[in-house]
């Protein structure tokens, strides 16, 4: 689980005159699960592509374990991929579909059928087997592509955006599934998305890509406490971003030399009249501003507020734990702000 096994070593790809990947270097482990996020266009899906032999290279190598795949045909490549439309033939039955591309390697009756079973167990739709594809669910027949990726046992497991095509709710069940599943196989795996909280929860590792370029690698852990720059900390969401003037303005001087800064909603504490909501205490080591409240959005279990101090608008976000008193819009407030929890942001490309 340690050694490096799937190695990208300075991917480059152009279309046209548009730079779409711009030397991307990443090292996978053995039996990791490392995400690709990153917004619409930013090279994610060509670079899984160039791992899978689907998309040709301009420069840089491709090394699975021992191997140079650079210039072996997709079929060679022992990479399994699962698109986000499910691509399942339509005239085979889900049996037949997992089976497919051990029939395509020669591989006798018995030891398909006893393949596809496994398979069939593993991805729970053992009734399923005799049934036509487009008498399943999305999510089900999801889980078809994915037994067909596996079944002919990759080194790799590619996975492109394979639920952004489900509803909300099959979407979260069936991203816990893909990694019980992956963990318990322990396959290596990339995974494609835009979605930052389907990354910050399936991941073992995950690379936020712009303009196809690797600008942030972290666990979600660290990407989620420290993001390195305004496009990584816009991007993970929820973070407010200010700049040096707005910071100034509510932390004082002595912020250090950063153009510009981010600030959890969480960190900032909110003190109204006569009440303490989140039971944050004002002390030296705080900054004590005066706002007043935009608005109040109710999100389950937290409430976010919006709030303006000094002309910068602040999002800080309480757990409803439904004690806290709750600030009104158009109230006034006071909130309770801590220098250290002000994180410095590097330009971008530095
Ligand atoms: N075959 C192609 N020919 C020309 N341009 C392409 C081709 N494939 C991708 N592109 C362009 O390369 C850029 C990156 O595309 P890519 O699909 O890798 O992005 P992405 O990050 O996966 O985005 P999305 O989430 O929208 O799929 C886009 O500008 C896209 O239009």
């Amino acid at each position: 689980m340690n050694k490096s096994y799937l190695e990208l070593q300075g991917i480059r790809k152009k279309f046209g005159d548009s730079t779409v990947l711009n030397d991307v270097y990443l090292s996978i482990r053995e039996g990791e699960l490392v995400t690709l996020l990153g917004p619409s266009g930013c090279g994610k899906s060509t670079l899984l592509r160039c791992i899978a032999g689907l998309t040709e290279l301009d420069g840089g190598r491709i090394v699975l374990g021992q191997q140079d795949l650079t210039n072996l045909a997709p079929r060679n490549r022992e990479v399994g991929m699962v698109f986000q439309s499910y691509a399942l033939f339509p005239n085979l039955t889900v049996s037949e579909n997992i089976e497919y591309g051990l029939k395509m390697r020669g591989a006798g009756k018995k030891e398909r059928a006893n393949r596809s079973e496994e398979l069939l167990a593993l991805i729970d739709l053992e009734d399923k087997r005799d049934v036509y594809p487009q008498n399943l669910s999305g999510g089900q027949q999801q889980r078809v592509a994915l037994a067909r990726a596996l079944a002919v046992q990759p080194k790799v497991l590619l996975l492109d955006e394979p639920l952004s095509a489900l509803d909300a709710k099959i979407r979260k069940n069936l991203r816990t599934e893909i990694r019980e599943i992956q963990k318990r196989l322990q396959m290596t795996t990339v995974f494609v998305t835009h979605d930052q909280e389907e990354a910050l929860t399936v991941s073992d590792r995950i690379c936020i890509m712009n303009k196809g370029n690797i600008v942030q690698d972290g666990t979600p852990e660290q990407l989620y406490s420290t993001p390195r720059t305004e496009f990584v900390a816009r991007f993970m969401g929820s973070y407010n971003v200010l700049t040096r003037a707005e910071a100034n303005r509510l932390f004082g001087d002595g912020i250090g030399t950063a153009e510009s800064f981010a600030l959890r909603p969480e960190s900032v504490g909110l003190l109204g009249e006569g009440m303490n909501v989140g039971g944050d205490v004002p002390s030296a080591d705080k900054r004590i501003v005066e706002g007043t409240v935009d608005s109040v959005n109710i999100l389950g279990n937290v409430i976010r507020y919006f709030v303006d101090a000094s002309g910068v608008r602040l999002t800080i976000d309480r757990l409803n734990d439904g004690r806290s008193p709750t600030a009104q819009a158009n109230g006034k407030v006071r909130l309770a702000l801590d220098p250290s929890q002000l994180l410095r942001l590097e330009k971008e490309g530095a």
